[in-house]
C-alpha cells in the first residue's frame, strides 16, 4: 500500500489525522514546493462499495464550485486503490466546535457568518447545485474567521435544473426539511433554506430547534414545525426564522428574498455578494507570472497549462497562489532547484 502514496509523498508532507467520518480520513499535510498547509481526504476505493459515486458527485461538484466561502479542491491523485483529494486547510475546525465553545453567538457575529454561508449556497444554486447536508459541521474557519463550505458528497445537480424534484431522502436528520424526512418529492433549493433556517437557528440559540433521541420522535417534531423562541431572540430574528421554517416549502422565504432580507442586510453598507471572486474562467495574471517564472515557461504557455484543470500539482500550485492572493499576502515559490532540500522552504 506504501506504493500508493508515492506520488502523493513526493508533492506533499503527510502529518497527522485531523478528521475520520465513515469512509474517509483528513490528514493535515505541507505542500513541499510551497510550504503551504493543505488537507488531503484519503478513500480506499474497496472500503468505499457503493459509497464510491458519492466521491465522484464531490469531486466533479468542487471542480465546478470554486468560491471564496467554499473550501477549494487543489489536486486529485486517484491510484488503484486509493483516491486522495488535496483540499484548502481551514485552521479554525469546524463551525459546529465554534459555537459549542461560545455557547450561542450575538446576533452581530451569527449575521457575519450566515451572511457568508449565503453567499456560498447562492452561488451553487446559481451553477445548479444543492448542497442537500447543510450543518454547522460542514463549515469550517479559515485563519482570517471566515467560513468555507465542504463535503458536497450529498451534493445534487438535477438534470432538468433547480425547479426539478428531488427523492433521495439524505442529509442529517435534525437539519432535514419536513417534506423531505415525509419522503416527498423536494426541491433541492428550497430544502437548502430549510437547512440554513435551522443553522441559524442554532448560531443564534446554540441548540436545535428540533431535536429528539428517537428519530421518528424528530421527524415528527419536523412535521409540526413548531420550535421554543428563546427570550434572547430579537422580533427580527423571530421573523426570519419563521420564513426560513416554513414546513410549506412554497410558502417558505426564497433565496432572492433571503439576499436582501433587512436582517440580513441590518449593520452591513450592501446586499450579500455571492458572485465568485476565483472563477475558473478569468485566471489571475499574477499568480500566471509567478508559476511562468517557477516553471521556466512564457505566460502563454502558462495560461494554456493551468486552463486545462487537470487537478494535478499545476492546478494545485494555482489555487495556493490564488488563496495567498486574495488574502492579499503574496506566496513565492523558491527557486526549483531547492525542491530537493526537504523542509527547506522557509514557513
Ligand atoms: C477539525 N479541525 C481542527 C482544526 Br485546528 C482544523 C480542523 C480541520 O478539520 N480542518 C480542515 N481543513 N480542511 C478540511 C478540514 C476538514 N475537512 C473535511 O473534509 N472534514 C470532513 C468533516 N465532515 C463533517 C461531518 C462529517 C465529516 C470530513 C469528511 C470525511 C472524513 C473526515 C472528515 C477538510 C478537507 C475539507
Amino acid at each position: 500500500a506504501s506504493s500508493e502514496y508515492d506520488v502523493i509523498r513526493s508533492r506533499y508532507h503527510l502529518k497527522e489525522t485531523i478528521g475520520s467520518g465513515g469512509f474517509a480520513k483528513v490528514k493535515l499535510a505541507t505542500h513541499l514546493a510551497s510550504g503551504e498547509k493543505v488537507a488531503v481526504k484519503i478513500m480506499d476505493k474497496r472500503a468505499l462499495g457503493d459509497d464510491l459515486p458519492r466521491v465522484k458527485t464531490e469531486i466533479t461538484a468542487m471542480k465546478e464550485l470554486v468560491h471564496q466561502h467554499i473550501c477549494t479542491l487543489y489536486e486529485v491523485v486517484e491510484t488503484k486503490h486509493k483516491i486522495f483529494m488535496v483540499i484548502e486547510y481551514c485552521p479554525g475546525g469546524e463551525l459546529f466546535d465554534y459555537i459549542v465553545a461560545k455557547d450561542r453567538l450575538k446576533e452581530s457575529e451569527a449575521r457575519k457568518f450566515f451572511r457568508q454561508i449565503l453567499s456560498a449556497v447562492a452561488y451553487i444554486h446559481h451553477k445548479g447545485y444543492a448542497h442537500r447536508d447543510l450543518k454547522p459541521e460542514n463549515l469550517l474557519l479559515d485563519d482570517d474567521q471566515n467560513l468555507k463550505l465542504i463535503d458536497f458528497g450529498l451534493a445534487a445537480r438535477p438534470k432538468g435544473g433547480m425547479e426539478q424534484h428531488l427523492d433521495t431522502c439524505c442529509g442529517s436528520p435534525a437539519y432535514a426539511a419536513p417534506e423531505l424526512v415525509s419522503g416527498k418529492q423536494y426541491r433541492g433549493a428550497e430544502a437548502d433554506i430549510w437547512s440554513m433556517g435551522v443553522l441559524l437557528y442554532a448560531l443564534l440559540c446554540g441548540f436545535l430547534p428540533f431535536d429528539d433521541d428517537h428519530v421518528a420522535t424528530l421527524y415528527k417534531k419536523i412535521l409540526k414545525g413548531e420550535y421554543e423562541e428563546p427570550r434572547w431572540l430579537s422580533d427580527g430574528s423571530c421573523d426570519l426564522l419563521k420564513q426560513m421554517l416554513q414546513i410549506n416549502p412554497k410558502k417558505r422565504i426564497s433565496m432572492e428574498e433571503l439576499l436582501i432580507h433587512p436582517w440580513v442586510k441590518k449593520g452591513h453598507s450592501g446586499t450579500v455578494h455571492w458572485n465568485s471572486k476565483c472563477e475558473k474562467n478569468n485566471l489571475n495574471t499574477e499568480c500566471i507570472a509567478e508559476m511562468a517564472e517557477y516553471y521556466g515557461k512564457t505566460k502563454d504557455d502558462m495560461m494554456t497549462i493551468v486552463t486545462q484543470w487537470h487537478y494535478d500539482e499545476i492546478t494545485a500550485v494555482y489555487f495556493l497562489l490564488l488563496n495567498n492572493f486574495v488574502r492579499g499576502c503574496r506566496l513565492k515559490l523558491p527557486p526549483r532547484s531547492s525542491l530537493g532540500e526537504k523542509g527547506h522552504n522557509a514557513n
